[in-house]
């Protein structure tokens, strides 16, 4: 096996100057991931989950621990890497997908889509066609390629945000309950996705309110246990 991530000893506090008091949501998480292989992470709502996915993405940096991953180009620390190699590897080796879209004014649902592909070189019709192809897989109307997103419903946003996060196979994926409004079709595309990517080796981290939609791709669980809030002066 292929290790890509090395989760060792993470731990995330909040400090809330505001109320005088820490929360730490998760303290002295491990694990490792190896190529091709899907971890769910469980645990009641605002346990920690994707706090544990942000950090990991290095949104957020951590208390403590490392963040090992094993890039085409080496190893690197994510919890202490430098933010233009974090901005690098998340181009082509690690993908965070959440519900959410960020819609930008005037670009075209199509073009947002293919944007992925441009970045690594891929001539621009080439993206385009295999943009349509991914939005047409997810469900999205033709009539709406060429549109503006800003406008689309929350489930054709989403649609669109999973079109693109998903064209481009990465070494890595963050999933943030992808499916959290997605209808039938939509999520059996997802899902039909997910285990293409898995065979082709991608490794994921997935948070689903419905894990019954991927319990076939869950090799590992993790579950996540309710902290006390610190009621520590910061
Ligand atoms: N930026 C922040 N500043 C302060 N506290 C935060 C911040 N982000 C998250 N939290 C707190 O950290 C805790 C964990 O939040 P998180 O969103 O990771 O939970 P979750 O397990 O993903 O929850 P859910 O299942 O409801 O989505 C929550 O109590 C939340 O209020």
């Amino acid at each position: 096996m292929t290790v890509v991530l090395e989760v060792e000893g993470l731990a995330k506090t909040f400090h809330m100057h505001h109320l005088g008091q820490q929360l730490h949501p998760f303290a002295d998480v491990s694990f490792t991931l190896d190529r091709g292989e899907f971890l769910l992470l469980r645990g009641p709502n605002g346990v920690g989950k994707s706090t544990l996915l942000r950090t990991i993405y290095r949104s957020y940096l951590p208390e403590a621990g490392r963040v090992t991953f094993h890039s085409r180009h080496g190893a690197v620390d994510l919890a202490r890497a430098a933010d233009v190699d974090v901005t690098l590897l998340r181009r082509d080796e690690i993908g965070f997908v959440t519900q959410f879209l960020n819609a930008r004014p005037r670009v075209a649902a199509e073009e947002i889509v293919a944007e992925p592909l441009r970045r690594i070189g891929r001539p621009a019709d080439e993206a385009l066609d295999e943009a349509r192809r991914w939005l047409g897989e997810f469900g999205v109307k033709r009539d709406l390629w060429r549109a503006y997103p800003t406008t689309f419903s929350g489930g054709e946003q989403q649609k669109v945000n999973l079109a693109r996060a998903l064209i481009l196979p990465q070494r890595l994926l963050l999933l943030d309950e992808p499916t959290a409004s997605l209808d039938a079709g939509a999520r059996a595309a997802l899902v039909r996705r997910l285990a293409d990517l898995k065979s082709h080796g991608v490794a994921m981290i997935g948070v689903f309110h419905h894990p019954g939609d991927v319990e076939h791709l869950i090799d590992r669980t993790i579950d996540l246990k309710p902290k006390e809030l610190a009621d520590v002066a910061v």
